[in-house]
């Protein structure tokens, strides 16, 4: 048995002409929060879509556990649906408006248990080997110690039970299955895309951006939800997010985005502690610290020019057009990503020694082109 929830190996996702993503490398142990971060652009969404398989990846590899599903139908991705869950910005647009919340939360598992019946009925195709603690309702339903009742009814009664349940871990009353999405307030449709996307008991939860969409008010009410949730079911987790004060609280590893590629990766606090691609110290610049005197006296590193084109992505390194420390080599040459760190703190840049020294662009604020005055 594999010790990762997720992984991905060189993956490649490309839109027509669009090279979204373009050589992605990561694994998820399992369990821990591995955080996606980098600009509007960058690829992570698309990476998030590859893991559920909403997209087919181009190339590369994504396993889940211990199954490759790259490049499974429909069909055969039907097993693997519970073992992985995802939640979207946008929960207004993600919830059917047509549906009350209960069959909305619910909706998983009586798809799951269509399934499961008609490859019953349907003989050998055996259904897959439970993958995740599952409800107790589902376990007696797995047993057969339901089939004394009709077995319909008392699907129905569990399900309710579920949701139920699902609605109250998220911190909503039960009662609030019997409305409608639009009735609720932001805050509290994010709680129920959670509870519907965790009424599985995925072993990998894929979290686009949930809290981006919402108030600021209540952003941190549902942050604090997922990190609780997280650490009491223990499921891991693919955050991605621009919001790097989320990410310091929730991550316990960070992989940097830019360009369709990871430019560093490694552990949370050495990520924060002891960034080495000028890319990552930029983005850490910017983002506001928990205890400014913490901070050095610097001021926000600016990158200057926009992300450069996915359809055409510069040579060598593709942040070179915006690097305030390239060099010549960084023009023509693609850095390879090398280990330079304990935990796996990888880096893909000329600049730094296998040792993870290295310039500190959030220094030369003052000096460097393309950086802030
Ligand atoms: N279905 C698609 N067809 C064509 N291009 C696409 C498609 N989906 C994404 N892209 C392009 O792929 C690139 C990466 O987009 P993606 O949404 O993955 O980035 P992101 O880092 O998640 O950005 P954001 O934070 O804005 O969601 C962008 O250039 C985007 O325009």
């Amino acid at each position: 048995m594999t010790e990762y929830a997720l992984e991905l190996e060189n993956l490649v996702m490309h839109f027509g002409p669009v090279r979204a993503v373009d050589g992605v490398s990561l694994r998820i142990p399992k369990g821990s929060v591995v955080a996606l971060v980098g600009e509007s652009g960058s690829g992570k969404s698309t990476v998030g879509r590859c893991v559920v398989r909403l997209l087919e990846p181009t190339e590369g590899t994504v396993r889940l556990a211990d199954a490759d599903i790259t490049h499974l139908t429909r069909r055969q991705l039907r097993p693997h649906r519970r073992d992985v869950s995802i939640v979207f910005q946008d929960p207004a647009g993600s919830l059917d408006p047509r549906l009350s919340v209960g069959d909305i939360v619910g909706e998983p598992l009586r798809l799951m248990r269509r399934w499961r019946r008609r490859s019953t009925e349907s003989g050998p195709s055996t259904p897959p080997a439970p993958s995740a603690p599952e409800t107790e309702a589902e376990g007696r339903a797995r047993a057969g110690v339901d089939s004394v009742v009709p077995a319909r009814a008392s699907q129905r009664r569990d399900v309710a039970a579920a949701v139920a349940d699902a609605l109250r871990r998220v911190g909503l009353r039960p009662e609030v299955a019997q409305r409608a999405p639009h009735e609720l307030s932001g805050g509290q449709r994010q709680r129920v895309s959670i509870a519907r996307a965790l009424i599985s008991s995925p072993r990998l939860l894929v979290a686009d951006e949930p809290t981006s969409a919402l108030d600021v008010s209540v952003q941190a009410s549902v942050l604090n939800l997922l990190a609780d949730l997280q650490r009491d079911l223990g499921f891991a987790c693919l955050f991605i997010t621009h919001d790097l004060s989320a990410v310091e609280y929730l991550a316990d590893e960070v992989a940097v985005m830019y360009l369709g590629q990871l430019v560093e990766q490694g552990p949370r606090q050495r990520i924060f502690g002891v960034p080495a691609h000028p890319y990552t110290q930029a983005l850490l610049s910017a983002a506001p610290v928990p205890d400014p005197s913490t901070q050095r006296a610097r001021r926000p590193v600016l990158l200057g020019d926009d992300l450069p084109s996915a359809i055409d992505p510069p040579p060598g390194c593709r942040f070179h057009t915006r690097c305030p420390v390239a060099i010549e080599k960084c023009r023509t040459v693609v850095p390879e990503s090398r280990v330079i760190g304990e935990g796996g703190h990888r880096v893909a840049c000329h600049l730094v020694g296998d040792d993870g020294s290295g310039p500190d662009v959030r220094d030369q604020a003052d000096t460097t082109r393309g950086v802030a005055r």
